[in-house]
């Protein structure tokens, strides 16, 4: 039997600093199975980027519990949860938030040293990533150089070049016009097709249409969680057409 590669159990964030708390995030049950493809909807400040910065120990949360891969998350130290992190979770923002002052070889090659793999591992997987990202001419760029396309195509090479267990993306098209968003989903489809976990946060119900579950959050609480049937094609492009 497989595990879920994401579990959350009750998991609830209230944001306390300010003159009144504010309940983010409110009992929230999910179980991510592995391969899923999930976009989490719902209105502003409904919850999603807490509950997916929360998801990946971003934010701490306030009660409840984390799962990854089958281990509890929750109680961990924040540098363990930073190791867990490297290993496990890839991220993806709306903006993209590349370091400046790198190249994309080294944007895309950092994590995979930092989460433990050989140099020669990290220069493979960046040169497989930056190939099928096409980015291979653009290799030796600062970020500064490339489009916000370009740059996001670069964020989600570096996001998967730990080969995560769970890719989390908080409106990665939010930042981007219709081509640089379509080729960011045709990517992001691709890589759901061989296998890879995604949970996206999104706005947009035609790039939600990507997915094949979609949580409407409401007022901090799921209010309702969907499996959408696929094509006979086996493919989940069905709303926005990714030729
Ligand atoms: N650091 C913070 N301190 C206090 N309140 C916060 C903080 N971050 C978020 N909130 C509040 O928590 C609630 C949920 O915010 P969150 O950003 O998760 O919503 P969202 O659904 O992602 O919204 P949006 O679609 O506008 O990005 C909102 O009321 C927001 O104002």
């Amino acid at each position: 039997m497989t595990h879920a590669v994401l579990k959350t159990v009750n998991l609830v964030k209230v944001y306390s600093g300010g003159a009144v708390p504010v309940h983010a995030v409110r009992g929230v049950d999910l179980v991510v199975e592995p391969g899923e493809f999930i976009a989490v909807m719902g209105p502003s400040g409904s919850g999603k980027s807490t509950l997916v910065h929360m998801l990946g120990g971003l934010d701490a949360r306030t009660s409840g519990e984390i799962w990854v891969d089958g281990k509890r998350a929750d109680t961990l130290s924040e540098s363990a949860w930073a190791l867990l992190r490297r290993k496990k979770i890839g991220f993806v923002f709306q903006f993209f938030n590349l370091v400046a002052n790198m190249t994309v070889t080294d944007n895309v090659e950092l994590p995979a040293l930092l989460g433990g793999a050989s140099p020669r591992v990290a220069r493979e997987r960046r040169e497989h990533l930056l190939g099928a990202l096409n980015l291979t001419d653009r290799a030796d760029a600062s970020p500064a150089q490339l489009s916000g396309g370009e740059q996001q195509r670069v964020a989600l090479a570096r996001a998967l070049a730990n080969e995560p267990s769970v890719l989390l993306a908080d409106e990665p098209t939010g930042n981007l016009d219709s081509r640089n968003t379509r080729d960011v989903l045709r990517l992001l489809s691709k890589v759901h097709k061989d296998g890879q976990t995604i949970i996206m946060v999104t706005h947009d119900a035609r790039v939600a249409g990507l997915a094949d579950r979609v949580i409407c959050l409401l007022d901090g609480e799921i209010v309702d969680d969907g499996r959408i049937a696929r094509r006979r094609t086996g493919t989940a492009g069905a709303v926005i057409d990714l030729r």
